[in-house]
């Protein structure tokens, strides 16, 4: 396997682990699609649909050959993930206002959210190298992740998590798959930053997406995507931006499909950022060639708490390859976006709403034109933040909906 600096382009043999450049920018993996017959693999992929219990019915592993092709069928650590939902509810396209929309239900996944897409080509990478002990930063849903499946290979998770800040639901289901949850003052950035300096030494194998696998693994989102609608993507993607791994993935995806002829052209993506950890959509929106990191990002949508996107100039050559654009939000919108999705019956956490939210800004303001369409990556589960539900409909939340269907009666 090899490995490219997004940044200078250095080329790295990766027989071990590395997370990134000697310059300090990000790696990718280097992937020959020479000799790959796409129509045969698009027959191979479509005859996968029909698996059960093998590690090829995972809506991640479904793509092996263009993912870890050197990955031994044995090593994976894989629990079926993907295979999420693709929904088209009324009420959510009438709220954005496009002319149609899908939602890509990733919480569906096995620990509820987006992560386990990439988390599975990590850990299966890190175990096939002979770790056993899996490390993380996180807002709560990558240590959920990256716990549930070092439980699976019987190996130890370490995970990093912001005291305060994160939802409790994410944190206990942390908890609960076994992992050692250190908490501490700070953000996301901080504990990024720990891992970067100490995991070698203390032996921890990183599932954060500064680790290229993971990018690997998530990049299968946009895979099942376009093979849930035939290979025909809509006009845009729309998703959600914190540490950006999603943006990335999304971007190493898309470049794939493109290549292998799977897709006649490429979406445009947008990407939504809350207005109080908005430091890449600032970025964007200011033409700057460098990210100011936020201090002391501050949004209800926690998934989002991020300051520092490690991610930032990987997302940035996305929106350059796409034509895409970016937009902030703020905590009221996501919350009322989020009960349309969740009334829909669809559901997500706060952080997903935030693409439904920007989707409806940036058609309202005729960025995106009414006449087309779009999918929204919806990438955590309802009951991931019960708090942000609680808040909405039984605390008189921004703008209490729906909050006249709760009676208390006698009976
Ligand atoms: N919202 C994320 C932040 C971590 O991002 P990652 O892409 O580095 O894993 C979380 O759930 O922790």
């Amino acid at each position: 396997m090899k490995a490219r600096c997004t940044e200078c382009g250095t080329r790295y043999s990766m027989d071990s682990i590395r997370y990134e450049c000697r310059c300090g920018g990000l790696l990718e993996l280097v992937q020959d699609f020479r000799g790959v017959d796409a129509e045969q693999l698009k027959r191979e992929f479509a005859k996968r649909l029909g698996e059960r219990h093998t590690p090829l019915a995972s809506g991640v592993w479904r793509y092996k050959e263009l993912i870890a092709p050197e990955l031994p069928l044995e090593a994976l650590v894989t629990k079926g993930e993907g295979n999420t939902g693709l929904y088209s509810p009324p009420a959510v396209t009438s709220y954005a206002g496009c002319r149609r929309l899908w939602l890509k239900a990733l919480g569906e996944n096995p620990s509820g959210s987006f992560k386990d897409h990439g988390m599975t080509a990590a850990v299966s990478h890190g175990r096939f190298l002979g770790f056993r002990r899996f490390a993380c930063s996180s807002t709560g849903n990558t240590s959920s992740s990256l716990a549930m499946y070092a439980a699976l290979m019987g190996g130890e998770a370490h995970v990093y998590v912001p005291e305060g800040t994160v939802s409790e639901n994410k944190v206990l289901q942390t908890l609960a798959y076994g992992a050692v949850v250190h908490r501490f003052a700070g953000t996301y950035d901080d504990g990024i930053r720990f891992l970067r300096e100490q995991a070698g030494e203390l032996g921890l194998y990183v599932g954060n997406s500064v680790n290229p696998f993971r990018i690997e693994g998530q990049k299968s989102i946009i895979y099942e995507t376009a093979q849930d609608l035939s290979w025909q993507l809509p006009d845009w993607i729309v998703l959600p931006g914190g540490a950006l791994s999603n943006v990335s993935a999304l971007g190493k995806g898309l470049r794939d499909l493109y290549e292998l002829g799977f897709i006649p052209r490429l979406p445009r993506v947008a990407v939504v950022q809350a207005e109080g950890a908005s430091p890449f959509h600032r970025m964007m929106e200011a033409g700057a060639a460098e990210l100011v990191p936020e201090p002391a990002p501050s949004t209800r949508a926690s998934a989002l708490n991020i300051g520092h996107p490690p991610s930032w100039r990987k997302a940035a050559l996305v929106l350059q390859e796409t034509k895409g654009v970016t937009v902030a939000v703020t905590d009221e919108d996501i919350l009322n976006a989020k009960a349309v999705v969740d009334a829909s019956g669809v559901g997500c956490e706060p952080a997903s709403a935030a693409a439904v939210a920007g989707l409806r800004r940036l058609v309202s303001h005729g960025i995106i034109d009414r006449e087309e369409t779009a999918v929204c990556l919806l990438t955590g589960h309802l009951l991931k933040d019960t708090d942000a539900v609680g808040a909405y409909h039984l605390g008189g939340g921004p703008e209490a909906l729906y909050a006249n269907k709760m009676n208390r009666v006698r009976l």
